[in-house]
């Protein structure tokens, strides 16, 4: 049952079968639903959380117009039984996962076709209604939810498999798809989703597209730019652009398709998108290993960057804090002892016993050049599950904290590691904890400190002298959760001034009333 690990793989443990199994339901603890499922329909509440107004007071309505009888009377005759307007249904469409940004939409419509969304957007324009479109609302930068009272227009019913085809593994389906539901149904035919995420049980494809989210294995199967073959998106005006190409080699102009990832539904609403999918591995191995400083951490990614080569699919990484952080919120077990840094190392190849061998290799050879201290292998799915679960979970584990500044920021890899010291440093025991993990592979690091609750002090010494930081070794303020209401502002430390007066220009060409996700992405 067990694979033998060599002795040189001495300190290696045998992972304890966990007490914690994944949860993958929503729970509300202190009226907080914490898991990375959406909480629509459940009985959330918010209390101290209500943050908008508080954080974001410079924050003005646009001049929109607001809703009157007569639009609801068309909305309601456009989408029978599928406009919502009950207050206890709205919460759920109103507040961000991390609830931190509440907005006040009196209204969610949920179309099925593309033509509805034409409909609907034809008629917002006209009347100057605003709209915000939303997927499964697991985004964290408050992206996905009203700030005001801009319409919700939710993909939660445009959930149809269009095709597949399984030779050149090529799916087109709807954007309202659950990530996971996708991934189980290419899993029947040998295919997999190139993209994997902590909310993947009810992230919608369309909110990954549009926020281009990273996820844990774009160091294999590469950024969602180069997955998605085709977009169908419908533009603020209700023109249906329709660029659902399944060709791997179009070069006829631009590629429009591509204004449609990432631009966070600010250009336009996707309604359809077309996926190259790999293979599905037939062998898939998981270790989770303790090393000491980030030194040793980088060693260890180029140690087996070179010795598994083609089979590596995951390298992530969490400090000391993150586990501490699990351990205390969510009672997981660390399968190994403590250190300072783990590492997660996902091998997915063809061949079981070949990938076993250098995975084995590969853990001889960090032993014995004493980079890794400690580790342990999955035996089994449920402890593949169980290790992933520790990377996974982390989010969810820093809400139980109280209030969670989070920062996704993505550097050159020598210097992921510096900022952490620093500010470890510099918040000294103002915080409750400092804690940092991410996605090594990539050069993602996810920097998050909490308090009990919000504090302005603590976030000055957090802002801007982290994204001054970031901006100085020419870094990303946004590595892959996007820029939404909470960033938008902050685009100034990655993008110069002519890129961002050209977005500006391009908003205004694809929606010019400004009707579209408004005071998201682009800077006031
Ligand atoms: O919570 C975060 O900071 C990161 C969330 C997600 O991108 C992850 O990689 O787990
Ligand atoms: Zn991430």
């Amino acid at each position: 049952m067990k694979r033998v690990c060599t002795r040189q793989f001495r300190n290696l443990t045998r992972l304890r079968s966990f007490g914690e199994v994944r949860e993958k339901i929503s729970r509300s603890i202190n009226h907080v639903c914490l898991s990375r499922r959406s909480f629509h329909g459940s009985a959330c509440r918010l209390g101290e959380l209500e943050l908008t107004s508080v954080r974001y007071p410079h924050v003005q309505r646009g001049k929109y117009a607001t809703l009157t009888e007569k639009d609801v009377d068309f909305f309601q005759k456009l989408l029978p039984q599928r406009v919502l307007q009950d207050p206890s249904e709205l919460d759920g469409y109103n507040i961000d996962w991390m609830r931190t940004v509440r907005g006040n939409s009196q209204m969610v419509l949920r179309p099925k076709t593309t033509s509805e969304v034409a409909e609907i957007l034809k008629y917002c324009n006209e009347r100057h209604l605003a709209v915000v479109p939303q997927g499964g609302n697991t985004g964290l930068v408050g992206g996905s939810v009203p700030v005001f009272d801009e319409i919700v227009i939710s993909t939660q019913l445009m959930n149809q498999i269009i095709s597949l085809d399984e030779v050149s593994g090529i799916v087109v389906c709807q954007s309202g798809c659950i990530l996971e539901t996708l991934d189980n149904y290419l899993a029947e035919r040998e295919l997999m989703m190139p993209l994997d995420l902590g909310a993947k049980g009810s992230c919608h494809i369309g909110g990954n597209v549009s926020t281009n989210a990273g996820g844990l294995r774009l160091l294999r199967y590469g950024s969602l730019h180069g997955s998605v073959l085709g977009v169908e998106a419908v533009l603020a005006s209700g023109e249906i652009v329709d660029c659902l190409s399944s060709l791997r080699k179009d070069n006829t102009g631009y590629d429009l398709k591509q204004l449609f990832i990432g631009s966070e539904g600010t250009l336009g609403m996707v309604t359809s998108v077309s996926i190259l999918c790999p293979r599905r591995p037939k062998a898939v191995n998981v270790a989770f290993l303790g090393v000491e400083n980030f030194e040793a951490a980088l060693q260890t990614f180029q140690l087996c960057k070179g010795m598994l080569a083609e089979i590596l699919s995951a390298c992530e990484f969490m400090d000391q804090e993150s586990m501490q952080c699990i351990q205390e919120n969510l009672k997981l077990t660390n399968p190994i002892k403590s250190y300072p840094l783990y590492i997660l190392i996902e091998t997915s190849g063809s061949h079981g016993s070949h990938d076993e061998e250098k995975l084995n290799a590969f853990l001889e050879a960090a032993m014995g050049k004493g980079i890794v201290q400690d580790g342990t292998i999955a035996m089994d799915v449920t402890q593949r599950q169980n290790i992933w679960g520790l990377r996974e979970r982390i989010a969810e584990g820093l809400l139980h904290d109280g209030y969670n500044y989070k920062y996704d920021i993505s550097l050159p890899l020598p210097k992921l590691y510096e900022i952490v010291e620093d500010m470890r440093q510099r918040l000294g025991s103002k915080v409750t904890r400092v804690v940092s993990y991410g996605h090594l592979g990539d050069g993602n690091l996810h920097f998050n400190v909490t308090t009990p609750e919000y504090n302005k002090e603590v976030l000055g010494l957090i802002e801007p002298y982290i994204y001054e930081w970031t901006s100085q070794v020419r870094g990303s303020v946004s590595a892959e959760h996007g820029l939404g209401f909470k960033k938008r502002d902050c685009i100034r430390y990655s993008k110069e001034p002519n890129a961002v007066k050209m977005m500006v220009k391009m908003k205004k060409l694809f929606d010019p009333n400004g009707i579209l996700n408004p005071y998201k992405t682009i800077p006031l």
